[in-house]
């Protein structure tokens, strides 16, 4: 009898709680920007492969910001640089918060990457550490270092130009493990150390996909015993990486043998930034996981740009010429002088945006736009690949153009922006870092070289890994020297 009740109960509970959840959805959809329809009860499927194409495509229909919903969450994707002020920026203190990614944040993170730490105390002290070593003038300290890793970049691919991709992320991870950990050796993604860290990436960047695991739509799953038990050992062995590696640091403090670097940072200041040791580890590691690959694939597509796009890349090496000539090579001191590198850069960032869904956003408050009201607790994505190909500001937008940025003067318009660094107080703190390395490498390759294809195999412009962070599948390159004897102008430069 008491069963019978008790099961009486149960079903009378989940009725109403299905009927206040379409009640819930029918209100909420009323005052929503529109969207494509769903199941009434489970939503929209979330797109299985490259989900930030199918966004693009969405907002062609229903306009610059559509709503889905998957069970209980709902979604806006933001599709054009208008709307993405509007929301994303002007409202950046209520679109701050990440949404819960409890499979790759509470499993597989324990919480501890910055990444998805929800707006608060956590992030706050996250992000003021990390200001302090990656804000423009500290940023500026790191150009001597990118030089001479952007010089090996350039010897790498005259020697051995087949395997260009793993130069360039040979020159991102060097470049982080140096910021990060003080390591002043190139860095070689064969390190076994290096090997380990993209072991657990390779893990988060399946584990984040959308609809990779259930539990994200089912929170209940977190507390089933046995449910996804390798998520938590998984993130025991990324814990105790970071560990490892900032415990070295911590003992080359000791010894007074450690080089500056952001750990070494963390370790001195850890009581004033109020870090607990697993945070400071996790915070430390986080400079490879976000700055490594991103960089290294913002390389890969500035060659693939340059060998699709001959006549634009002459146009940048004309002005190379004039303000460089060819016994010396360029230095960051030219950036002035070089409006068409820089030009050439910012059409790679918005060409082939290397986060190019976005990563998520959480409103914490209702946000009115353009009449409709994007209710607290929404998922708002700014997929970088619709808005970087907004008819309004950037027409026939699968043309590589640099000359788009450029006003008639020549010079950097400063009335066209891409976020291609995310938006509002979630913006990359690395972006300092990032835009030095993309200049410095596409200066230096292409006054070195000419680059093309190889008629036989020719590129395809659109062959990327379907990842959260994407990068070109591998392609082949030709590096023609352009300059007499690049080894002894680039060793002159350095002596
Ligand atoms: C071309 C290279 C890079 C691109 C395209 C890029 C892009 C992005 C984007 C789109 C975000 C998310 C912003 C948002 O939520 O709206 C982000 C976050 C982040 N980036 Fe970068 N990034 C690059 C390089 C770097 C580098 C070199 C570092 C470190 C030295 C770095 C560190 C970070 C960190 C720590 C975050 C997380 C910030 C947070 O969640 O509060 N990134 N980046």
């Amino acid at each position: 009898m008491f069963l019978q009740i008790a099961a009486c109960f149960t079903v009378i509970g989940l009725l109403y709680g299905l009927v206040s959840n379409l009640q819930q959805n029918r209100r909420l959809a009323a005052s929503l920007p529109p969207g494509p329809p769903g199941h009434w009860l489970f939503g929209n499927v979330p797109p299985k492969n490259f989900p930030f194409i199918r966004f693009a495509e969405l907002t062609e229909i229903y306009g610059p910001v559509f709503t889905l919903r998957f069970g209980r969450r709902i979604v806006c994707v933001v599709g054009r640089h208008q709307a993405a002020v509007d929301i994303l920026v002007k409202h950046s203190a209520e679109t701050t918060d990440r949404p819960r990614a409890i499979a790759a944040s509470e499993m597989l993170s324990q919480g501890f990457r910055i990444l998805m730490t929800p707006a608060g105390e956590r992030l706050k002290k996250y992000r003021r550490a990390f200001h302090t070593c990656l804000q423009p003038s500290a940023a500026a300290t790191y150009k001597p270092i990118q030089y001479n890793h952007a010089k090996n970049y350039i010897l790498d691919c005259l020697h051995d130009g087949k395997c260009h991709l793993e130069h360039g992320r040979r020159y991102a991870a060097s470049v982080v493990m140096y910021i990060g950990y003080g390591k002043t050796t190139p860095t070689s993604y064969s390190d076994p150390e290096v090997q380990e860290v993209n072991k657990c990436l390779g893990r988060l960047s399946e584990v984040i996909k959308p609809g990779a695991y259930l539990v994200d739509t089912y929170p209940i799953l977190k507390h089933i015993p046995g449910y996804a038990s390798h998520l938590w050992r998984y993130g025991r062995e990324e814990l105790a990486l970071y560990t490892r590696q900032a415990n070295a640091v911590r003992k080359q403090l000791e010894k007074d043998e450690a080089q500056p670097s952001f750990a070494a940072y963390l370790i001195e200041n850890q009581e004033r930034l109020g870090l607990s040791n697993d945070e400071l580890a996790y915070l430390s590691g986080a400079i490879f996981g976000a700055g490594s690959d991103t960089t290294a694939a913002a390389i890969a597509v500035m060659t693939m740009a340059a060998a699709c796009y001959p006549e634009t890349q002459a146009r940048v090496q004309a002005q190379l010429d004039e303000v460089v000539g060819s016994d010396r090579a360029p230095t960051f001191e030219d950036e002035e002088m070089l409006p068409e590198v820089t030009a050439f850069v910012l059409e790679v960032y918005r060409w082939r945006p290397v986060s190019a869904g976005g990563v998520p956003h959480r409103s914490t408050k209702d946000i009115v736009w353009n009449g409709y009201v994007i209710p607290k607790g929404t998922e708002i994505i700014g997929n970088l690949w619709a808005i970087g190909r907004d008819p309004e500001l950037f027409p026939d937008a699968e043309e590589f153009r640099p000359q788009r940025w450029l006003n008639e003067n020549g010079r950097i318009r400063d009335d066209l922006k891409y976020p291609v660094f995310g938006f509002g107080r979630r913006v990359c703190v690395g972006q300092h870092v990032a835009d030095q390395s993309l200049f410095i490498n596409t200066a230096l390759a292409l006054w070195a070289f000419k680059i093309s294809q190889d008629p036989a195999k020719p590129i395809d412009v659109l062959a990327f890994t379907d990842t959260a962070n994407i990068r070109p599948l591998p392609f082949t390159l030709r590096f023609e020297p352009r300059v007499k004897d690049i080894e002894a102008v680039l060793e002159a430069h350095l002596d």
